[in-house]
Parts: C-alpha cells; sequence; structure tokens
C-alpha cells in the first residue's frame, strides 16, 4: 500500500460489526498481559497467528484457550476492552459492535455478570475520556456450552438490554462450529429474539452446516457471521441463499480470518465477491484482529485489491454498513452524518 492509499483507508471512517474481544487483543496488550503473569508461560506465538501463517480452525481455537488463560479477571478484562476500543478508534473505526462470552473464573472471583458490567464500564470510561467512537455490545453464546448455558446467557443479556442504557443491544453466537449443533440452541436463539435481542449468528463457517444453516436462518437471525459455505458454488444450497436474500439479512465478513483458519483457499476465492455481485448488504470485519494481526483498515485495502474496487466503491461500502448497525435509527442518521462531514476533508465523490 503506498502512503496515499494508507492515509486513505486510514481516515475512512468505518464500522465494526464482528470483533470478538479477546480475539482483538494487540500484541502490546498481550505483552502487557504476560507481564502481569509470567508463570503461565505464555508466549506471543500462542496469542497470534503471524503473516504468511496458516492453521487449522482446531489450532485456531486453542489460541483463544492461552488468551482467556492471560484475561480472567476483572482488572484484565477492563485493560484488555480499553486498549481494544482505543486500538479500533485509532485505526478510524466510528462505531463498534464488540462480543463477548461472558465467563467465570473461579480463582479470580470473577463472575458472568460481572464480565458484562467490566466490558460495560470500559466502554464508558473510553467514552468519558473522549475517545471518538461508539462502542456496543453483543453477549455471546459458545456453541460448545450447550443448551442450560445458553439459556442462562439470554437471561442475563436480558437484563442488561433493560439496563445498560443502549449499551447491551444483542447476542452472538459462535465457538468452534464443529462442536455442539445449534438444534440445541434454538429455544434459547428463539428466546432472545421474543425479548428484542438482536441476534448475529455465525453460519454456515464450515461446509458439514447446511442443515443446522436451514434450521437457524428460519429464525431468522439479524445478521449472519461468515456464511462462508452458504450458496451453492462452495456445496451450500440455492435456498438457503434464498432464505438470505428474501430476508435481506446482511453478512459480516472477515477476509483474513477465513484465509489464516484455511476455511477459504485464497482471497480471490472469498466469498465477498458472491455477495458484493448481488448487491446484497455485507460488511467488511476483522473478527480477531489480535489474533489475525490485522485492523480494519488493512481488511478494506485487501478487498479493495482483490475485487478491483475503487476507493468511490469503498466509500460506499463502509457507509451502507451503516444501516446494518444493530443501535438505533437515531444513531444511524448521526453516524450518516459524520461520513459526510469526513467525505469533505478526503479525497472522495461520492
Ligand atoms: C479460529 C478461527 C478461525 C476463528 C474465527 N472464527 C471464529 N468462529 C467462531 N467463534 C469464534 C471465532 N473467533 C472467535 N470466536 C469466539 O470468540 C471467543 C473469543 O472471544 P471472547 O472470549 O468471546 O471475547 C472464542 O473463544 C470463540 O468462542
Amino acid at each position: 500500500m503506498d502512503n496515499e492509499d494508507e492515509d486513505f483507508y486510514r481516515k475512512l471512517p468505518k464500522v465494526e460489526l464482528h470483533a470478538h474481544l479477546n480475539g482483538s487483543v494487540s500484541g502490546q496488550t498481550v505483552e502487557k498481559l504476560i507481564g502481569r503473569k509470567p508463570q503461565l508461560n505464555v508466549e506471543h506465538s500462542m496469542t497470534a497467528i503471524g503473516k504468511g501463517q496458516r492453521r487449522t480452525l482446531d489450532e485456531c481455537f486453542q489460541v483463544f484457550k492461552a488468551i482467556h488463560q492471560l484475561v480472567d479477571s476483572e482488572e484484565d478484562i477492563l485493560m484488555v476492552a480499553k486498549d481494544v476500543i482505543r486500538e479500533f478508534a485509532a485505526d478510524g473505526v466510528r462505531y463498534l459492535e464488540l462480543r463477548s462470552t461472558p465467563r467465570e473464573e473461579k480463582n479470580t472471583g470473577l463472575t458472568k455478570r460481572r464480565y458484562i458490567e467490566t466490558v460495560i464500564t470500559a466502554i464508558q470510561q473510553c467514552k468519558n475520556e473522549g475517545v471518538d467512537i461508539d462502542v456496543r455490545l453483543l453477549v455471546a453464546i459458545d456453541r460448545r456450552n450447550g443448551t442450560e448455558v445458553a439459556m442462562e446467557t439470554v437471561k442475563l443479556a436480558e437484563e442488561f438490554l433493560v439496563s445498560s442504557d443502549g449499551l447491551v443491544l444483542g447476542l452472538d453466537m459462535s465457538g468452534d462450529p464443529k462442536v455442539g449443533h445449534a438444534k440445541d440452541l434454538l429455544p434459547a436463539l428463539q428466546r432472545a429474539k421474543n425479548s428484542g435481542l438482536k441476534l448475529s449468528l455465525h453460519l454456515s463457517e464450515v461446509p458439514e452446516q447446511l442443515e443446522e444453516s436451514g434450521i437457524l436462518l428460519n429464525l431468522p437471525p439479524d445478521r449472519i457471521g461468515h456464511g462462508t459455505f452458504l450458496h451453492p458454488e462452495v456445496g451450500g444450497s440455492q435456498s438457503l441463499v434464498d432464505k438470505v436474500l428474501k430476508n435481506n439479512i446482511p453478512l459480516e465478513l472477515c477476509l483474513t480470518s477465513n484465509i489464516k483458519g484455511k476455511t477459504v483457499p485464497c482471497y480471490s476465492k472469498h466469498h465477498f465477491k458472491y455477495w458484493y455481485q448481488l448487491g446484497h448488504p455485507i460488511v467488511i470485519c476483522t473478527d480477531d484482529k489480535g489474533v489475525f494481526c490485522t485492523d480494519l483498515s488493512q481488511e478494506y485495502q485487501l478487498a479493495a485489491s482483490t475485487f478491483g474496487l475503487s476507493h468511490q466503491a469503498v466509500w460506499k461500502l463502509s457507509e451502507k454498513a451503516i444501516d446494518c448497525i444493530f443501535a438505533s435509527e437515531t444513531v444511524k442518521k448521526q453516524l450518516k452524518q459524520k461520513w459526510t462531514d469526513v467525505a469533505s476533508g478526503i479525497a472522495v465523490t461520492h
């Protein structure tokens, strides 16, 4: 990327809708965490997948185990969440929906409720410090943990939906796609939907999920994470695609994550192309910017260089992402105004 190009992508106002908190921890923050817990013997190579490296999904999920060991107290979560928010802001992200799985840690006394409260405190502190970014939270269900935990998580999320002054907006379903079946989580997801929580579901991240995706799309979710294997060209089906189109469900697309996790063979084969050509709502996201050593500016630039998008087309893409956020119409309006204000300062006509 030349300097001028880099400047454009950095200044481009961006919306990030698919960022797992503990996957977004940067190298610098990991350094601080390792300093706090040297006895764990965690090394940098265990928390990130560097340039040119690729791992299987199983290996990728091992990385989260190492990070979770490092982040196990309120103090850690507060630091991690504030660092992640500041880094996204420095990358030009103006609206961020973070997602995170509430964890209980017996040895530090951390509870799931305190976990969520601490992330909310981090969001509020960043706001009070004037960090230029609007941050919201999606409470995540790890599919590994089954029916009961999912229901418990939904109940907790419902409480925060009411009490967090609009900061908690919805629910994410994520975790190793090869573990568990989303059928078991349906009652919890249905309940979440009925109580007004927005749903972003990881769907068809691996090829073997045709049946599961069909069931989940009947809910329907408000957004789809990845959706890598939905379309017929990669073993999905037209009926899955039709469900997505009929309900106009936006897709959160994470290019580098899919390449490094080996679910997509190379950037040019990324399903971005399929959905972009259909004119369907898609949002470029990072997934786990720390683990995959990327940022949102870089992801936009990669999509543009791979698929031949002009600056004007990139601008349109980032602006259209505003329509996919879970916050209110008023917030959307404010963001659109922000985009208009920034447009006059950078070389783009639209
Ligand atoms: C391994 C790989 C290729 C990752 C990219 N795709 C992903 N697919 C499903 N769940 C994920 C992914 N990345 C992160 N997560 C979820 O986010 C968690 C980490 O963030 P947190 O603790 O919820 O704050 C992981 O334990 C996992 O449950």
